[in-house]
């Protein structure tokens, strides 16, 4: 996995190359051990470039059910990738099942997460998980719903302090039929299609 994929060392260097370029003494700041320190905890925050969801779905249960399951509420964090400034928050996810195909709820958790470790926009990693959901699980329907803080809009540019960023995406039945779009957005507590009643961890 991303032990073969990443040239550590290659990283290491160009992580020394690049603090020694923006004005940071490694010496004189005691920051010795930063280059190397850095370098893996990129490996580490992009390990998602290197893995695909296979095993995600490897223990698809059937059950005998055709109603709507929520998972809410799970927490995330990734790298925007215009700046590499973090991104975190809560995802929301619901779904139909088909033919009572289930994952356990541990897997989503999972999901967003491993769709995380990467350069992320927040409308990307929306569709990445529903698309995961829609495609991996054979889901009927999918909303996924994301609440986030991003760093990138706070440290820097418009510093917009507290501003939390809402994206959502409705796939395959939940698209088609109104009603069971609905019915998706109450599980979230949600009626009037913003967000305001979904809260961050
Ligand atoms: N839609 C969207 N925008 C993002 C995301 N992450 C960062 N951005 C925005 O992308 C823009 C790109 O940054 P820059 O090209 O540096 O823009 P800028 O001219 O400095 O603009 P501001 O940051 O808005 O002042 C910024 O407005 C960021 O807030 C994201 O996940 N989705
Ligand atoms: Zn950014």
């Amino acid at each position: 996995m991303t032990e073969d994929k990443v040239d550590l060392a290659r990283a290491e260097c160009a992580m020394r190359e690049f603090l020694t370029a923006v004005g940071v003494d490694l010496a004189a700041q005691g920051m010795e051990e930063t280059p190397a320190r850095a370098a893996a905890l990129y490996a580490e925050l992009f390990a998602g470039l290197h893995t695909d969801t296979q095993d995600l779905w490897a223990d698809v249960l059937t059950e005998k059910t055709d109603g709507l399951v929520a998972v809410r509420s799970i927490s995330f964090h990734s790298i925007c990738e215009h700046h590499l400034l973090p991104f975190f928050g809560t995802a929301h996810i619901v779904y139909r099942p088909h033919a009572g195909r289930v994952a356990g709820f541990g897997v989503f958790a999972r999901l967003v997460a491993r769709m995380a470790q990467r350069p992320q926009l927040q409308e990307r990693l929306t569709e990445d998980i529903a698309r995961e959901i829609e495609q991996g699980l054979g889901a009927e329907g999918v909303l996924v719903v994301l609440d986030a803080r991003q760093l990138c809009m706070t440290m820097r540019g418009a510093h917009a302090h507290g501003t939390r960023t809402t994206t959502s995406t409705c796939r395959g039945g939940f698209r088609e039929d109104k009603m069971m779009e609905l019915q998706a957005w109450q599980m979230l507590g949600e009626r009037n299609h913003g967000a305001e009643n979904i809260s961050l961890s």
